[in-house]
């Protein structure tokens, strides 16, 4: 993305600049934690990247060419996007939402193949999901359906993967197989995932790089050059909370 500029600009109303001057170009295979504080843009530039929400200004490339020439089918092919945030559960089973990643890969009678069957049951067995297959999404808890809505994305096996906020509602131990998913996916398909977030401790974990909403530069950094700098020192402006940089955890004092 070059000079982007996102935000929205609805019908008879002045448009809203959500932020200005993006620039960015995604590497191959990476891991990217998008961070930011509350209302800062990242869910907007998520659904800005996937087409959903049309940039204000600015160059959106994929593979060289403007995003919106792309068609919808074959963006559904390229892009996948999990949105797991204010999205009430589908009134389908799970098994049926699953299949519904395979949508942009069916052939015109719209059948799911021999193929298609395996990626399914194959991502199902990856994210045990296979117990709830039968139970419609209603029926689950949130931090399931969260699993149940990156299977589709995974299912969807796109180059690109973004998800907002993917880990919001898992417990510790979910999180963290999430989080290594994430990462497995990046080195063993050459996925390259960009997921926003608040756990700025499990990004400088787990990410390749973070890219930080400030609504000024918007840096992009590896972990270690991050702290490095000190920018996670002065991050947060109550002196209460403090980053410990040996130990990469933020402390109250
Ligand atoms: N559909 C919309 N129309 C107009 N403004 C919107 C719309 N959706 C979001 N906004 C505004 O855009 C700004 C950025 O919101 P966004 O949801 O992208 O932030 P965020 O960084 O994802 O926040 P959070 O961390 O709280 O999820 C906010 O000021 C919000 O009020």
């Amino acid at each position: 993305m070059q000079n982007l500029n996102i935000g929205y600009s609805g019908k008879g109303k002045s448009s809203i600049t959500v932020a200005k001057n993006l620039n960015h170009q995604f590497k191959s295979g990476e891991l990217l934690a998008l961070v930011g504080v509350n209302g800062i843009g990242k869910s907007t530039l998520i659904k800005t990247l996937t087409g959903l929400n049309p940039a204000l200004s600015g160059e959106l490339r994929l593979y060289g060419q403007e995003l919106s020439a792309y068609s919808n089918a074959k963006r559904a092919q390229l892009i996948s996007l999990v949105l797991t945030r204010k999205n009430a559960a589908p009134n389908l089973l799970v098994k049926e939402v699953l299949a519904l990643g395979r949508q942009p890969h069916l052939n015109w009678w719209g059948q799911l193949q021999g193929e298609d069957h395996r990626i399914i049951q194959e991502v199902s067995s990856l994210l045990s999901l296979d117990r709830l297959l039968e139970k419609n999404c209603t029926e689950l808890s949130d931090g399931q359906l969260q699993k149940v809505l990156l299977g589709r994305a995974i299912v969807q096996d796109t180059p690109l993967i973004l998800l907002d906020e993917p880990t919001t509602h898992l417990d510790l131990e979910h999180k963290a197989e999430l989080l290594r998913l994430l990462k497995q996916l990046c080195r063993e398909k050459g996925k390259t995932i960009l997921y926003s977030t608040h756990d700025i401790e499990w990004a400088l974990e787990i990410s390749d790089r973070i890219w930080f909403m400030d609504g000024k530069d918007n840096p992009v950094f590896t972990p270690e050059e991050g702290i490095a700098s000190g920018l996670f020192d002065r991050l947060f402006s109550r002196e209460f909370l403090q980053f410990d940089r040996q130990n990469r955890r933020f402390k109250l004092q």
